[in-house]
């Protein structure tokens, strides 16, 4: 399979901080994603993980260096959809009605087929009728993938889109992405920046992973993973395990050394 190539996300030595003059939240990050790679963010609390979507998003501007998407700056809502921990559904609208809200100008025979399609695809057809109140936790942030899905955003951000679900929805839904991330030529696919605290789920999900250390947040280690895009389970992978531990032990210490973690010097 040919290597994606094209730059589509672009991070020039990026630095940003909240407060002019303040510390950086990350600092010098320089970065490509390919158009149709899934990137997985990994690393400690308030390395900036949510930060670099952010940016992305065009939500936030860099206090150094360049963003750029297709080669230009980002524009809220322009090319990406994020998906967040924190699914924000109107409550006073019904599923269907929640992910109608982000497809007003498409006609509405075509808006009709894709709320069916992608609810189908959440495994929630029968819910569309239902207020999101009426629904499980874990429900309703299948209800926010469909949403962001449906608008079929060329790139798709997600922010520990599965960390409230139960284990299996985890499951399941992870096999739904990589459905959706690994399905059509090169060129067809989307590209997926995802956030996560689990390295098993960046290690199943992942073309790459990025690590990142924290305070402020740099690139620690960007690392191709052996197993991407191959068919069979990548837990099986024979490289998989020590890939886990190794990941695992780097996190372990960026923790354990981080002053401003409570965990700071144990072990
Ligand atoms: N709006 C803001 N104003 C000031 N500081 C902020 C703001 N947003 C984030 N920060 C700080 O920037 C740093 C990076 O935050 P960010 O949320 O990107 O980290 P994260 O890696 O996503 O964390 P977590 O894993 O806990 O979600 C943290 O120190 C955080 O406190």
């Amino acid at each position: 399979m040919p290597e994606p190539t094209a730059p589509q996300i672009l991070f020039d030595h990026v630095s940003l901080a909240f407060q002019p003059g303040g510390a950086p939240a990350i600092e010098d990050v320089s970065l490509t994603i390919p158009q149709g790679e899934v990137l997985v963010v990994l690393g400690p609390s308030g390395c900036g993980k949510t930060t670099l979507l952010r940016l992305i998003a065009g939500l936030i501007r860099p206090s150094a260096g360049r963003v750029l998407v297709n080669g230009a700056a980002p524009r809220p809502g322009a090319s990406s959809a994020t998906v967040f921990q924190n699914f924000r559904l109107l409550p006073w609208k019904t599923v269907a009605e929640n992910i109608a809200f982000v497809l007003p100008d498409l006609p509405r025979p075509e808006r009709e087929a894709r709320i069916a399609r992608y609810l189908g695809l959440v495994g929630l057809s029968r819910v569309a009728k239902s207020y999101p109140r009426a629904l499980s936790g874990g429900m309703q942030q299948r209800v926010a993938l469909a949403r962001a899905l449906a608008a079929e955003p060329e790139i798709l951000l997600m922010d520990e889109p599965f960390a409230s679900l139960d284990a299996q929805s985890r499951e399941l839904m992870q096999g739904e992405v990589l459905k959706l991330t690994r399905a059509g030529p090169q060129g067809s696919r989307r590209t997926v920046v995802f956030v996560t605290h689990s390295v098993d789920e960046a290690l199943v999900l992942g073309d790459r992973v990025l690590l990142m250390s924290p305070r402020p947040g740099r690139v620690a280690e960007l690392i191709a993973l052996p197993f991407a895009r191959q068919s069979g389970d990548p837990r099986r992978h024979p490289d998989f395990i020590s890939l886990r531990d190794r990941l695992w032990e780097e996190l372990r210490h960026m923790v354990l050394s981080d002053p401003q973690s409570d965990f700071y010097g144990r072990g």
